[in-house]
């Protein structure tokens, strides 16, 4: 569903090379989430732009439900939904306008726009903001507006950055739920979170990331038979006081 595949990419910072990706590989299947897990300036912020279109690889490439970014970028983007925790929204417009404006970049039937928009609202517990200008919400509604708008055109992949960062605990368990809810629609998902601890409970399979390099990857139990660690946090501990493995 979700392959990326020998993926390159160097900036260069005032005359030093940064591999801010190395050589990156993994795959996310239907129904798999995927944590993309890494500590600050691990490289998966550049990963997402090359899969969404936004940058250009170096070498290597990203391909969603069989289209590859570079070659199909209009089919890919129909194909990918993305979640931000800086997502932001148009604040005159009432949910319902922004949700099926959503919809109509996308050339979703606006019958279908329509019914999706009131089922995923449901599902979402937003029914009720439906009529309120988008400007007005909280940061938790609006969290889950942008949730719904994520899902509106009914992509097969799905990549979530940050989805729980700023959130209260109701907050953190909507993304539990909406997540699940992914999984359940056999979306492949991919997450990229700093809360290793909701990571933990929230992920199948892991990909540890270090300098653009994937260290680990595998499930829970992979992980912690290859590392010998338990959790998640004590793994990155070791994993970048070793720096390279
Ligand atoms: N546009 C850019 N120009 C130069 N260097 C960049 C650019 N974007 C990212 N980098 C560098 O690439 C490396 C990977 O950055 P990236 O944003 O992908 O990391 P990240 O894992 O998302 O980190 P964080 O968790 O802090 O968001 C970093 O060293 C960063 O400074």
């Amino acid at each position: 569903m979700l392959k990326v595949e020998s993926l390159v990419k160097t900036f260069s910072v005032e005359g030093e090379d940064v591999h801010a990706v190395d050589e990156l590989s993994f795959q996310v299947t239907r129904g798999e989430v995927y944590g993309l897990l890494g500590p600050n300036g691990a490289g998966k912020t550049t990963t997402l732009r090359i899969i969404l279109g936004l940058l250009e690889a170096d070498r290597g490439y990203t391909e969603v439900d069989g289209y590859q970014t570079a070659e199909d970028p209009i089919e890919v983007k129909s194909r990918l939904g993305f979640v931000s925790a800086s997502d932001g929204v148009y604040p005159w417009l009432t949910v319902r306008e922004m949700l099926l404006y959503f919809a109509d970049l996308y050339h979703v039937d606006p019958w279908v726009a329509r019914e999706r928009a009131e089922g995923l609202s449901r599902v979402m517990d937003i029914e009720k903001l439906l009529d309120r200008r988008a400007g007005t919400l909280s940061t938790g509604q609006r969290q889950r507006v942008t949730l719904v708008r994520g899902l509106i055109h009914d992509p097969p992949v799905m990549l979530l950055d940050e989805p729980t960062r700023g959130l209260d605990v109701v907050g953190v368990q909507t993304i539990f739920q909406y997540i699940d809810h992914l999984r359940h629609l056999g979306k492949a998902v991919v997450v990229c979170t700093h809360r290793l601890d909701e990571a933990e409970r929230l992920c199948d399979r892991f990909g540890l990331l270090l300098e653009g390099k994937l260290r680990y990857e595998g499930t829970m139990n992979e992980l912690q038979a290859a590392t010998g660690r338990d959790h998640l946090v004590d793994m990155f501990v070791d994993m970048m006081t070793a720096g390279a493995i």
